[in-house]
């Protein structure tokens, strides 16, 4: 299938998500993210949830991210150039939802995005071979351009792979790994 038709298709599917399921699949994702072999690092980007496009619930990563004593890096997005800039997550980090309703740092720490160990992605889709489809705009594959060669990009999804996505093009930066609730997908 094509991007644009992929988007359509999980929006809806996603839109049929009650809360109850929200919060076991989000659950059941993060607990699949314990299973994988990527806690020797440091800096963890994570997402920072938009309930109101009914997101995965990444608050029980969060926890986990706390538990194990990891640096938590989250985004502001700038939508003038689809940029992201990255902030650590502190204790003291006020938080303040964006127009599109995503929670961002009002201020604090900016990290350089080259000190940056492991990003979780949010998906709108994937495909059986690790390529992905977000909203369209381009900020995560501008951000993982930048990344370092070995910075380990996981998927989060709520959804199986589709079979394939047919227009992939050379900015498209394949995931690492890819979990959903019920499975981890590698790719490497
Ligand atoms: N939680 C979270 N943070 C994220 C992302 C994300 O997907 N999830 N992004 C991932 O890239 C970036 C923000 N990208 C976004 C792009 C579009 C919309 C949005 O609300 N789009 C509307 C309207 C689209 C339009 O009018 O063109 C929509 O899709 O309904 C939100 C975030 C960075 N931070
Ligand atoms: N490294 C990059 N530098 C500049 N522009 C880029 C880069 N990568 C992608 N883009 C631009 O971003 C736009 C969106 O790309 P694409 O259709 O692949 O969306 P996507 O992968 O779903 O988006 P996202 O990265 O927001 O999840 C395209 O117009 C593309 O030209």
């Amino acid at each position: 299938m094509f991007k644009t038709d992929l988007r359509e298709k999980y929006k809806t599917l996603r839109s049929l998500l009650s809360t109850d399921d929200i919060d076991s699949f989000s659950i059941n994702i993060a607990n699949n993210v314990l299973k994988l072999p990527v806690w020797d690092k440091t800096y963890y980007h994570i997402f920072l949830t938009i309930e109101e496009q009914k997101e995965i619930d990444t608050s029980f990563l969060l926890s986990i991210l706390h538990g194990k004593d990891k640096e938590v890096v989250i985004s502001k997005s700038n939508f003038n150039d689809y940029t992201l800039s990255h902030y650590l997550l502190t204790e003291n980090t006020r938080l303040k939802k964006n127009r599109y309703n995503i929670p961002e740092p009002v201020d604090g720490l900016e990290v350089p995005v080259k000190k940056i160990d492991v990003v979780f992605i949010p998906l709108l889709a994937f495909d059986k071979k690790g390529n992905r489809v977000g909203y369209g705009k381009g900020f995560y594959d501008k951000f993982l351009s930048e990344c370092k060669e070995d910075t380990v990009k996981i998927g989060l999804s709520f959804f199986e792979p589709d079979d394939l996505i047919e227009d992939t093009n050379e900015n498209d930066i394949q995931i690492d790994y890819c979990i959903t609730p019920e499975n981890i997908y590698s790719f490497r």
